[in-house]
C-alpha cells in the first residue's frame, strides 16, 4: 500500500480525495490535516464516510507528513510551496492541487498570484500534471503541478488541434463556466447560496489567474504561442465546468471529428462525443472522464466550436491527482477511478 498524506482534509478537493481514496485498492490514508477540525474523527465532520474510515485530523505537521509516500496539498494557493522542499528531501512525492508549481515562470506567478515565491528553485522540477500531454514526464516525476479546472477543461478541447500543428489557428476564444464548488470550501460572500442561486455571472473578464496558465500548456501543445481570451463564469450549480472554445479555422468538421477520435482514441479519460451532441455536467458528475464535441455551422467552414465538459471537482483537481498518483506509483492510470463514477 502506498501511505498517502493530505493536507487540507476539510475543503471541497480534499473531501474529493477522501472519497476517491476510499475506493481505490492500493492506497492508505496515513495523515490528514486540518487546522480547524484538529482531533475530530473525520466521519464526525462528514458522516458520509462513516464506516469507511476511522481517521482523525491532525494539525499540518511536516515531520509526521515526510514519512508518508506522497503528500497531496488540498490547500489555498501559496501553503504547498512553504514546505514541499522538505518534504522532497525527505523522500515523499508531492502532488498539489494548488497552483504553487503551474507556472514555470517564478515573475509571472509573482504577477498573478500576488507573492513571491518561497521555492523558484523547484519550478523546472516540477511537472505539469495533464497526463494527457505529460503521461511519460508524470510517471518519473517527484513534484507534480495538478492543472487548474479550467485550464484542464480548455486544453482537452484544444490539444489535438495544437498538437497535430496542420492548422493556421486564429484568435481562439474560451468562454467557459464552473460550479460553485471551485471557489472552494471557505466563506466568501459571492459565493454565499443568495448570492450564487438564481444568477449567471462573468468574473475576471479582465484577467484570471488562469490565463497564464492556459497560454502555458496551449503553448506546450502547439509548440508556440496561443493567441487566447478566457472568460470565467459562476454558474448556480454544485459542481461541473463547461468550456466552450471558438476556435477560427479552416477545414471540414469531418476532417476534425477524425483528428479527435485518432488523438484521444487510447485515453482512458477522454470521451469524443458525435459531431453536433452537447454534453451535460451532470454526465460527468463525479466522474474523472472530460466529454468532447465538436461543431460546425453547414455555411462556415472557417469555424470550429469545440465544448469540453469535466467535473471541476474530479477531474478538474482529485480525480486527476489519482490519475497522477498512479502514474506516479506504477499503478493502472484507471485505478480507482472508474468504479469512483456515478453520472445522471
Ligand atoms: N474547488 C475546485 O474545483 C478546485 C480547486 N483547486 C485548488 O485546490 C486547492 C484546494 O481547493 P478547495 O478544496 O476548493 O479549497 P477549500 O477552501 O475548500 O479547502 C482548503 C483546505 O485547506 C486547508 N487550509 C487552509 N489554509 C491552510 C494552511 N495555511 N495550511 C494548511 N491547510 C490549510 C483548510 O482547512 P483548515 O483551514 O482547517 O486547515 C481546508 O481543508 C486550491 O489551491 C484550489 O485553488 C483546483 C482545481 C479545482
Ligand atoms: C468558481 C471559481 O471561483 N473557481 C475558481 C477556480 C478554481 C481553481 O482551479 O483554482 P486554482 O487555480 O486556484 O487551483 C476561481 O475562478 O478562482
Amino acid at each position: 500500500m502506498v501511505n498517502v498524506g493530505i493536507v487540507g482534509g476539510t475543503g471541497y478537493t480534499g473531501i474529493e480525495l477522501l472519497r476517491l481514496i476510499a475506493a481505490h485498492p492500493h492506497l492508505h490514508i496515513a495523515e490528514i490535516t486540518s487546522r480547524g477540525e484538529a482531533g475530530r474523527r473525520v466521519d464526525e465532520i462528514f458522516p458520509g464516510l462513516r464506516g469507511v474510515t476511522d481517521l482523525v485530523f491532525q494539525e499540518p505537521d511536516p515531520v509526521r507528513l515526510s514519512r508518508c509516500d506522497v503528500v497531496l496539498f488540498a490547500t489555498p494557493n501559496g501553503i504547498a510551496m512553504q514546505s514541499t522542499r522538505e518534504l522532497l528531501d525527505a523522500g515523499c512525492k508531492v502532488i498539489d492541487l494548488g497552483a504553487d508549481f503551474r507556472l514555470r515562470d517564478a515573475s509571472r506567478w509573482q504577477q498573478w498570484y500576488g507573492m513571491e515565491h518561497a521555492c523558484p528553485d523547484l519550478l523546472a522540477e516540477a511537472v505539469y500534471g495533464l497526463a494527457e500531454l505529460n503521461r511519460a514526464a508524470i510517471a518519473e516525476a517527484k513534484l507534480v503541478a495538478n492543472p487548474g479546472c479550467y485550464p484542464t477543461a480548455v486544453a482537452l478541447g484544444l490539444l489535438p488541434l495544437l498538437e497535430s500543428q496542420q492548422f493556421d489557428l486564429g484568435h481562439i476564444v474560451a468562454d467557459c463556466k464552473s460550479g460553485v464548488s471551485g471557489a472552494g470550501r471557505a466563506l466568501k460572500l459571492q459565493t454565499l447560496f443568495c448570492e450564487a442561486n438564481e444568477s449567471f455571472k462573468a468574473y475576471g473578464a479582465s484577467g484570471h489567474r488562469h490565463l497564464p496558465e492556459i497560454e502555458q500548456v496551449l503553448g506546450d501543445a502547439l509548440g508556440g504561442c496561443v493567441d487566447i481570451s478566457f472568460v470565467p463564469h459562476l454558474v448556480p450549480m454544485t459542481r461541473g465546468m463547461q468550456a466552450t472554445l471558438h476556435v477560427p479555422v479552416d477545414g471540414s468538421l469531418e476532417q476534425f471529428h477524425a483528428l479527435y477520435a485518432q488523438r484521444y482514441a487510447d485515453e482512458p479519460f477522454v470521451d469524443l462525443m458525435d459531431s453536433g451532441e452537447h454534453p451535460e455536467t451532470r454526465w460527468v458528475a463525479g466522474s474523472n472522464r472530460s466529454l468532447v464535441a465538436l461543431h460546425q455551422s453547414a455555411s462556415r467552414r472557417d469555424r470550429l466550436v469545440i465544448l469540453a465538459v469535466i467535473d471541476n471537482l474530479t477531474k478538474g483537481a482529485s480525480g486527476q491527482a489519482i490519475q497522477n498518483l498512479n502514474l506516479m506509483f506504477g499503478f493502472k492510470e484507471e485505478t480507482g477511478l472508474v468504479s469512483a463514477e456515478c453520472s445522471a
